[in-house]
């Protein structure tokens, strides 16, 4: 049954969730891990809502960003103290779960400091390091922040221009920021909140640059939060959205920090000026690989906010006939509305299962780099590098779908998901711009299809086997199966096709570089489609995964939905392999399984639990009793305290009384 379902809801509503087919508890179990996962999510929303100081003081549109900030400020100190008795202190999950219900997506001063600024110390910190400052921060005695992207330089780390230059008489790096484009820029907490940082800067000893390395950095005074001497620190001024966090500059002028203030887990500087390497060069990148891992749940999740507001609004939006002249039918009903929602929700599901399963690689890889061995960080880094790119811009083309699914409703803030979407898309360009990312994947594709060439196809690993495959011939019969080896002959031959490209220029006398260049746009495609594959088959041993059979049905119904969907999106790419007359088959297929999916809709966008204080959304609201509050939020906006405004007193009602002589 539909947990969600209470009385004096929208019946429009309340008869989408009887039609539904399984346990929406249940499903919520599948999708966060496990019932305890779930329940807990629930029972932190269900204590927070009793907490009267933990509400919003007005809806976050009405804002100004000052007032952002201070809310985010204020309700993050109520929960630094009510936190022991609401969440697991332990679990990274409900830290962040229980933020985000309480604040919300638009950033605040600590958003950085449980993902960003915790996990190096935790990470790359010595066990002294960890003991002198992980206790701090974990109780928020300090707020930390990650300070590595440039004014001049994001993408490309190895440009970075901070310098950190060791100074053996006094035992202290030296911290300068020698030109306007090395000044760190974008940060998120620095702006005004964070009292410390981590700082990527160039490690320079004797004179030799060793590269970025990380270093731990006391930005103002713990007593009167004033910049130290030596520091320039601000707020980068408004963004499109993320408001309630404070983005910042920072620029260091001889500013001295003690040799035990460069994080030494894995590269150490000795008294006496030795450097000793890392076990892997990009070590110190690993904080960075850990955010993408945890991207994809991420954006997910993000999504299903957009299409909780989208799909619960399109069952009680009621706009035009079909059959039935007598009473306009439910927007839900109409096959384009489906189209353009029930493939996101499939991908919603798709990323969140892809991304618990990120975050399980993610955490498996750590324990291996702390015993040693650190074989598995460059199938890391470009699956995540790959996850990151698609599903950050698949997230944001399916925000904007279930914007539009709203129509007029949908562009008012009341919707929220021009807020969503806007923090959303950050994701594209923060943690590696997407096209970068994809480059980063498609150096490895190329490697790959490189040691096939040269006959060590057994020493590909399990993810990139499929390019040695040769499939030249499908069966019509289409199983879940049959669709991943249709993805597998597209995604094996844009890599073939990119590699050789790229090998051609080549061999015509091209730098690598350029050659690289001149395929880079094959190259990204070649990326895309192979972590669409990683997407779908993920997808796929998910739902053969499930035990309770009522939940399996749905998720078949919804892989069918995905499946279809992405092949036919995927077109052009199979064109060799697919004749008309099966193209024709799977776009029929998809439109049965629009049509399947419907009656269970509403109950799949339910099982997200996400509540009305997390969603912040007037159309997405649980009880579907929309028009009723959209008045309401109407009147409350500020513009609406008085009838008539200073505007039209000095400006408007002078201009007609004027123009009337
Ligand atoms: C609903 C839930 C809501 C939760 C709300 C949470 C909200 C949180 C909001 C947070 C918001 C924002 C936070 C944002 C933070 C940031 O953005 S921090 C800054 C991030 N910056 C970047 O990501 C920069 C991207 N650039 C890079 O990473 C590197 O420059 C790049 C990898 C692109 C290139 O590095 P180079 O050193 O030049 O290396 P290159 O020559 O290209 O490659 C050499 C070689 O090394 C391999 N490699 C690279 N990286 C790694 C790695 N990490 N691990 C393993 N191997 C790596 C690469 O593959 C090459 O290998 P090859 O064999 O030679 O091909
Ligand atoms: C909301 C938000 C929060 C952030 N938070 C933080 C933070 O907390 N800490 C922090 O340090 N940073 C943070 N950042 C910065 C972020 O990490 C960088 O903006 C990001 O890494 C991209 O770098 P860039 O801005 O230099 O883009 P650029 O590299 O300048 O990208 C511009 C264009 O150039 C293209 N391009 C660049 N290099 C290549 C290449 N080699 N090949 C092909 N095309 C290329 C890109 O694809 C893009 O189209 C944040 C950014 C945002 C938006």
């Amino acid at each position: 049954m539909n947990q969600s379902i209470k009385p004096g809801d929208n019946p429009d509503l309340t008869e989408e969730r009887l039609s539904g087919t399984f346990d929406t508890n249940s499903m919520a179990a599948v999708i966060y891990g496990s019932d305890k996962l779930a329940q807990r999510r629930r029972e932190i929303s269900e204590a927070v809502s009793r907490i009267p100081e933990l509400q919003d003081s007005k809806p976050c549109p009405f804002m100004t960003r000052e007032e952002k900030i201070l809310e985010g400020s204020r309700k993050s100190a109520i929960l630094n103290r009510l936190l022991p008795g609401l969440i697991d202190l332990d679990s990274f999950e409900e830290t962040v779960f229980i933020h985000q219900e309480v604040i919300g997506i638009e950033g605040h001063p600590l958003a950085l400091h449980e993902s960003l600024f915790i996990p190096p110390i935790a990470t790359q910190g010595t066990d002294e390091q960890q003991k002198k400052w992980l206790g701090r921060a974990q109780r928020r005695e300090i707020i930390g922040c990650y300070a590595q992207t440039e004014l001049g330089h994001g993408s490309n780390l190895r440009a970075l221009e901070t310098t950190a230059t060791f100074d053996i008489s006094s035992q202290e790096f030296i911290l300068n920021s020698p030109t306007i484009t090395s000044l760190k820029w974008w940060p998120g907490a620095l702006g005004k909140s964070a009292n410390w940082s981590i700082v990527i800067a160039n490690l320079i000893v004797h004179d030799k640059n060793h590269g970025p390395h990380p270093f731990m950095v006391q930005l103002r005074d713990e007593k009167s939060h004033e910049p130290l001497p030596g520091i320039t620190v601000g707020d980068i001024g408004p963004k499109m959205a993320f408001n309630g966090a404070d983005n910042g500059f920072l620029g260091f002028e001889n500013y001295r920090i003690p040799r035990e203030n460069m994080l030494m887990r894995h590269s150490k500087v000795t008294p006496d000026g030795g450097y000793i390497r890392p076990p892997h060069a990009k070590i110190g990148y690993s904080g960075m690989v850990r955010v993408r891992s945890r991207m994809a749940a991420e954006q997910g999740l993000f999504l299903a906010h957009a299409l909780t507001i989208a799909v619960r609004y399109s069952a009680i939006r009621r706009q035009g006939y079909l059959e039935d002249r007598s009473r306009e039918v439910k927007v839900l009903d109409y096959q384009t509305q489906q189209h353009r929602l029930f493939p996101s929700i499939a991908r919603a599901y798709a990323f969140i299962f892809c991304g618990f399963e990120t975050i399980r690689l993610y955490d498996q890889l750590l324990i291996d780099v702390q015993n040693g061995n650190t074989s598995g960080m460059a199938d890391l880094h470009a699956l995540t590098s790959g996850l990151k790119s698609v599903v950050t811009h698949q997230t944001g083309e399916g925000i904007e779908q279930a914007r539009m699914a709203c129509g007029g409703h949908g562009y008012s803030m009341a919707s929220y998901i021009s807020e969503i979407y806007g923090v959303a898309i950050g994701g594209c360009t923060y943690e590696g711009e997407n096209m970068v990312m994809l480059l980063q994947l498609a150096r490895y594709l190329v490697k790959s299809i490189e040691m096939i060439q040269n006959g060590k196809s057994k020493n590909l690993g399990p993810m990139v086997a499929y390019l040695a495959a040769n499939e030249s011939e499908i069966d019509l019969n289409l199983g879940p199966n049959e669709y991943l080896k249709v993805f597998q002959y597209a995604a094996r031959s844009q890599a073939w096709r990119a590699t050789e490209k790229f090998q051609k220029l080549r061999n015509s006398g091209m730098s690598k570089e350029q050659a690289w260049n001149q395929a880079s746009v094959e190259l990204t495609r070649a990326s895309r489609l192979h972590t669409r594959l990683y997407i779908m088959s993920t997808f796929i041993n998910h739902v053969g995964s499930v035990v309770d059979q009522k939940i399996k049905k749905v998720l078949i119904d919804l892989l069918n939905v995905h499946i279809t969907y992405e092949v036919m999106d995927i077109g052009i790419y199979v064109q060799g392999l697919l004749s008309s007359d099966q193209m024709d088959l799977i776009r029929n297929q998809l439109y049965v399984s629009l049509e399947t999916i419907r009656p269970n809709a509403v109950s799949l966008v339910d099982s997200f639990q996400i509540s009305d204080m997390q969603l912040r959304s007037v159309l997405g609201r649980r009880d579907g009793n929309v028009y009723e509050n959209l008045f309401k939020w109407a009147k409350s906006c500020p513009l609406n305290d008085k009838d008539v405004l200073e505007s039209v007193t000095k400006y408007l009602k002078p201009m007609m009384d004027k123009s009337k002589l």
